[in-house]
């Protein structure tokens, strides 16, 4: 069976707090860090320096998303900074290849990110530089937003080129996961799920992690039977 992770998105913790809000969700798989820059997407957040010291306090490995214009230029010094796993947005990246090789030869995992309306079948010769393919379920920007039902279809193409490839590339996506769209979304072929208001709105994100866990682990295996 394919792997069930849950990466809570920070988006929805408290920015002031942010040591003590890791702790609450140290039973992650991994901590997805939205990086946005206010000219990719309507809204910003931290850079660099922050997602460092997340980094050096984090009880779980980070999943960086980066929402910045020119990722070519930015994502390496991510990667350099020794993330688990850096996604850059396909529609900022001039060399989407060369930038997924350099992520990788820096020693982070490249993950590439589509918005809703980008079709994957122009990336899918990429998959063998991925080892990660982000799906939006929302529009990039802001956190709190419902799911995407339009996006299932794609995730459905996406998880049939993975699996004809024989490679194990990891499906995320992002943006609406409840304990109730995580079904769909597994269903459709995901396996890594990005949750922010769902596990920070909860009054105990531990436990809504292991609900999302159980939830989405149930599905696939059932799609494996
Ligand atoms: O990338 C994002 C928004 O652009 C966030 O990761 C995402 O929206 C998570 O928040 P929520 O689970 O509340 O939708
Ligand atoms: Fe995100």
């Amino acid at each position: 069976m394919t792997q069930c992770c849950i990466n809570p998105s920070i988006l929805s913790a408290d920015f002031v707090n942010l040591e003590a809000e890791l702790q609450r969700i140290s039973n992650a798989d991994a901590v997805h860090v939205d990086v946005m820059d206010n000219h990719f997407v309507p809204n910003l957040t931290i850079g660099l320096p922050v997602v460092q010291r997340i980094q050096a306090v984090s009880p779980v490995p980070l999943d960086a998303h980066l929402m910045i214009a020119d990722a070519d230029r930015w994502a390496p010094g991510f990667a350099d900074a020794g993330l688990a796993s850096v996604t850059f947005h396909a529609e900022a990246s001039i060399a989407p290849i060369k930038l997924a090789r350099e992520l990788r030869s820096r020693g982070s995992k490249a993950g590439m990110a589509l918005r809703p309306a980008t079709p994957v079948e122009p990336y899918l010769d990429m998959l063998p530089e991925l080892d990660m393919l982000l799906i939006m379920t929302v529009e990039p920007g802001f956190g709190g937003q419902a799911f995407l039902d339009i996006t299932l279809p794609k995730i459905r193409r996406a998880r049939a080129a993975v699996d004809g490839s024989g490679l194990g590339v990891a499906i995320q996506v992002d943006g609406g996961i409840t304990e109730e769209t995580i079904t769909r979304a597994a269903e459709a072929g995901a396996n890594v799920f990005v949750a922010g208001s769902a596990v920070y709105g909860a009054d105990d994100p531990a436990a809504a992690i292991d609900l999302l866990r159980k939830e989405g682990s149930r599905t696939l295996r059932a799609a494996t039977e």
